[in-house]
């Protein structure tokens, strides 16, 4: 009998909406997406066309104002939450940290029922950190002395480490010099490699050249919708 780990884990995203809570108007329309296992994508668009509220959308971190989001060909909902937070995660541009050191950052997921059967790897976080250009030091920052692209840094690994089925990346390598966003790139590549097709990135950039190597298809979204893609 099939169980629901059997399942591919596919997201999909059917005719999803999302108003201005505001206003009342559209912010996300009629948007139909499907994110297979193995797929790069990368969202590309202009300033406020969308991109975020799409990407917070398909992480369920915001309500639905119409459609729905499909994991494993299922709506999302009551009990499927926790283990669909487990799957998707999504890393925002300025990532929330808590008051600690960074060590504690990294360890808080753990505590969370939605992680719960996962363990902190020391040697794996180590690892993580040398790609990174970073040491165990690192591990002892306070996060209110981190800069923007240590929060960042701190933010992927967390990430990482959870070994999500779909990461959704909104400019998350945006505050690091140039030299350890193609550091991120290449372990975000390697992280990828090793899923053997059964891991999804889907990223929001400005930079076209970043989307060309980080991705093999664009979705492009202007005015809270999917438009016609543009020229790679
Ligand atoms: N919670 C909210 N309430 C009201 N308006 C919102 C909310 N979230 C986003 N918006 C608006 O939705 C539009 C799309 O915002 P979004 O952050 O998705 O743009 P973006 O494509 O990610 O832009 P950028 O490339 O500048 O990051 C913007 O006009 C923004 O002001």
């Amino acid at each position: 009998m099939s169980t629901g780990d059997d399942k591919p884990k596919t997201l999909q995203a059917q005719g999803i909406g999302r108003r201005d809570p505001g206003t009342g108007g559209w912010l996300l329309r009629g948007v139909d997406l499907t994110i297979q296992p193995g797929d790069r994508l990368a969202v590309v668009g202009s300033s406020g066309a969308g991109k975020t509220v799409l990407l917070r959308a398909l992480a369920m971190l915001d309500p639905l104002d119409e459609g729905a989001i499909l994991w494993q060909g299922d709506p999302v909902s009551g009990e499927r939450v926790p283990a669909f937070r487990a799957q998707v995660l999504y890393l925002h541009q300025r990532p929330a940290l808590f008051d600690g050191s960074v060590a504690a950052n990294l360890r808080l997921p753990y505590a969370l029922k939605t992680h719960r059967g996962a363990r902190y790897d020391d040697e794996r976080v180590l690892e993580f950190l040398d790609a990174l250009g970073r040491d165990r030091l690192f591990l002892e920052k306070a996060h209110h002395d981190l800069s923007g692209g240590e929060g960042q840094i701190v933010a992927l690994i967390r990430g990482l480490q959870l070994d999500p089925a779909v990461l959704l990346l909104d400019e998350a390598t945006s505050s690091l010099d140039r030299a350890t966003a193609r550091m991120a790139e290449a372990l975000l590549e390697r992280w990828y490699a090793e899923g053997a097709g059964k891991r999804a990135l889907v990223w929001v950039t400005h930079d076209p050249e970043q989307a060309h190597r980080v991705a093999a298809r664009n979705l492009n979204i202007q005015a809270g919708q999917i438009a016609p893609e543009p020229a790679r």
